[in-house]
């Protein structure tokens, strides 16, 4: 018998009248966490001494990086006029890589504080945001932040935000999260200004899952936004989408550390813990109810996260094949968004082609793996997903340049991106220019003030995921900001670039290009490939085809390799050690047909210079 059927427990849940709900949206580095760290200082919520910067970016990669992934909430306790209120502050990514954790913040909000830097202006991220917010019908509390920095221009900016979201310059807030300066005053507009939420206490619980964390004591911890009725600890709930039923174990607010509460009412946010082991079994959107009672209709939930970029992922050792697959295994039950399958490679081994969100996620994932598995990996260059027509009507799905039809294709359709570009205006030319270049459409182009520019293109993902940003950033002396997102697909002239060692194929090397830019994948790949391989006992011809036409070609002479050659005399233990040196090097070379491949080469020459570059900046 569930717990529901009897009778009910005391309602342990605060009095919506009291509660707000709130997130904060800014472009990337314009301070989210740092403010979020100064409300939880003023709150009360963590003491001084255990305060480190950036409270809430708990992974060291976060921390490291200075950027926030994964969203958090907690709960902060604040007063005005003698009333006790209980604000929800909900962090959210800045990085365009995790727009779709920001969408899922929003909507379990009422309100969101608009962060702008006030050295920097309005970003792309700000607009993509803002839009985002306003979409979701939050009232939005605009704010200037670092008004400490000598480079602050409070005035003007103040009139481009008013400006933006039509209001008084005057509304805008000034605040530094660094010195706290303001920080008092935005909480208490954050509760006369932001609306307490609303639903029915009555009704059958509705809870929208916002985000779904693996702790590996705890297992799944998912946090929830209430939204009708109530849950209670102790009590079976049914997960609206699957139908799947579990115990509550655990339920309770963070503030920030979890806190078991007597369970959670009308526009609560917190978390659940009911013992399931994988992300996927409590799907952020997925609505929970109780089960004794279940609501008749979900709330409306969000569209999954969609992988954008793939790239293989290969151990060095292939002794740390399972190593890899258990680690992947491990990610995924925190990373909905992450999808892998196993595949081979002739030259690589046994790997796992994987599916990210963008380049940055790709790093993080790659860098996470290496360094909580303690695993060393080689990543192939990353690519979109293709959707190639053969001519019998049959449609593939192609994320593996090696996996590309061969012959008998009637059309391929590559992804395309609606992008946002902001920038002062002198850089316009150059902004067009890079887009053109990049098989753009121009969409169209505002002044958002005097100096400040919004220009709109549509492009082929794969012209902007990978190197574009850098570009942008070089181009417009690193003030021009980016946001894109999928904007379906379009017909497009692609061909596979193969590259060849001796006239045997090596799968890792090839790439699907358009067909005017294969011609300089060849000739990169092979000029990089022979310099990057040593000669060999035969000359080896290095060459770049598209089918059985050969665009570009190398070679690499022949030489006869004699360690010992320099070793005139006598010293025998040098010579041995030579030998020996000579043997263990031979371990690391892959083989390519008849040629002694080293494994710096693939890496090195898989290593493109753009995913070198930090992806965030
Ligand atoms: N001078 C000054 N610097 C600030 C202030 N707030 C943040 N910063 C600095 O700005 C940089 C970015 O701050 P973060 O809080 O990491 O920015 P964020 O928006 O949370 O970044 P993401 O989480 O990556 O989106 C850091 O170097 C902070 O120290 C401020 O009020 N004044």
């Amino acid at each position: 018998m569930s717990p529901m059927a009897r009778t009910a427990p005391v309602p342990a849940a605060t009095d919506p009248a009291i509660i707000r709900n709130f997130c904060i949206i800014a472009h990337i580095d314009h301070g989210k966490s740092t403010l979020a760290d100064r409300m939880l200082q003023l709150t009360g919520v963590v003491e001084q001494r255990d305060m480190k910067a950036q409270y809430l970016d708990r992974m060291d990669i976060e921390r490291e990086r200075g950027i926030t992934i994964k969203s958090q909430a907690v709960r902060l306790p604040w007063e005005l006029d003698g009333v006790s209120y209980a604000l929800n502050m909900i962090d959210t990514p800045g990085h365009v890589d995790f727009t779709y954790e920001v969408s899922r913040s929003l909507a379990a909000c009422e309100g969101a504080i608009l962060l702008v830097d006030a050295a920097q202006g309005i970003e792309a991220q700000t607009l993509a945001n803002l839009y985002l917010a306003m979409e979701n019908d939050l009232t939005i509390i605009p704010v200037l932040n670092k008004i400490d920095l000598p480079a602050a221009q409070p005035e003007k900016y103040a009139a481009e935000l008013a400006n933006l979201i039509g209001g008084d310059p005057e509304d805008v807030l000034l605040v530094s999260g660094k010195t706290g300066v303001g920080v008092e005053a935005l909480l208490d507009k954050i509760v006369r200004d932001l609306p307490s939420p609303v639903g029915d206490a009555n009704a059958p619980a509705r809870a929208m899952i916002f985000d779904s964390v693996y702790d590996t004591y705890r297992g799944v911890v998912t946090y929830v936004r209430v939204v009708d009725g109530h849950l209670s600890p102790r009590e079976r709930i049914q997960m609206m989408s699957t139908r799947a039923s579990h115990e509550l174990l655990e339920i309770g607010v963070s503030s920030p550390e979890p806190t078991p509460s007597k369970g959670l009412g009308v526009g609560e946010v917190g978390y659940l813990i009911t013992g399931v082991k994988d992300v996927r079994q409590s799907k952020v959107g997925d609505t929970v109810t109780n089960l004794a009672k279940p609501a008749a209709a979900s709330l409306s939930g969000y569209a999954d996260a969609k992988p954008m970029v793939f790239s293989g992922l290969y151990p060095l050792d292939g002794a740390d094949y399972p190593v890899l697959r258990d680690a992947l295994e491990k990610l995924m039950l925190n990373d909905a968004a992450l999808i892998y399958e196993p595949e081979t490679s002739a030259a690589l081994g046994f790997g796992f082609r994987v599916g990210f969100l963008g380049l940055l996620h790709l790093e993080i994932t790659r860098e996470r793996l290496e360094r909580e598995y303690n695993l060393s990996l080689i990543s192939t260059a990353p690519n979109v997903e293709y959707e190639v027509t053969l001519e019998d009507k049959n449609v593939v799905h192609v994320t593996n340049p090696s996996e590309y039809p061969v012959g008998k294709i009637a059309a391929v359709r590559e992804p395309m991106v609606s992008a946002t570009i902001l920038a002062p205006n002198e850089f316009v030319g150059a902004i067009m220019e890079l887009c053109q270049s990049r098989r753009g459409v121009m969409g169209g182009m505002d002044y958002l003030s005097e100096d400040r520019v919004e220009i709109r293109y549509r492009l082929p993902l794969a012209e902007i995921v990978f190197d574009f940003f850098d570009i942008l950033k070089s181009r417009t002396r690193g003030y021009g900001s980016l946001d894109w997102k999928a904007d379906g697909d379009q017909v497009a002239d692609l061909v596979k670039v193969d590259i060849m060692l001796q006239g045997e194929q090596v799968d890792a090397f090839s790439a699907i290009t358009h067909r005017d830019k294969a011609y300089a994948y060849g000739v990169m790949m092979t000029g990089k490939l022979r310099e990057l391989i040593p000669r060999q006992q035969f000359e080896v011809p290095i060459q770049a085809a598209i089918g059985s036409r050969i665009i570009a070609r190398e070679s690499i002479r022949a030489i006869r390799k004699d360690v010992l050659a320099k070793c005139y005399g006598g010293d025998i233990t040098r010579k041995r050690k030579l030998l020996e040196k000579q043997k263990e090097g031979k371990k690391r070379m892959k083989m390519v047909g008849r040629v002694e491949v080293p494994q710096e080469a693939f890496i090195a020459a898989l290593s493109s210079d753009e995913s070198k570059d930090k992806a965030k900046k």
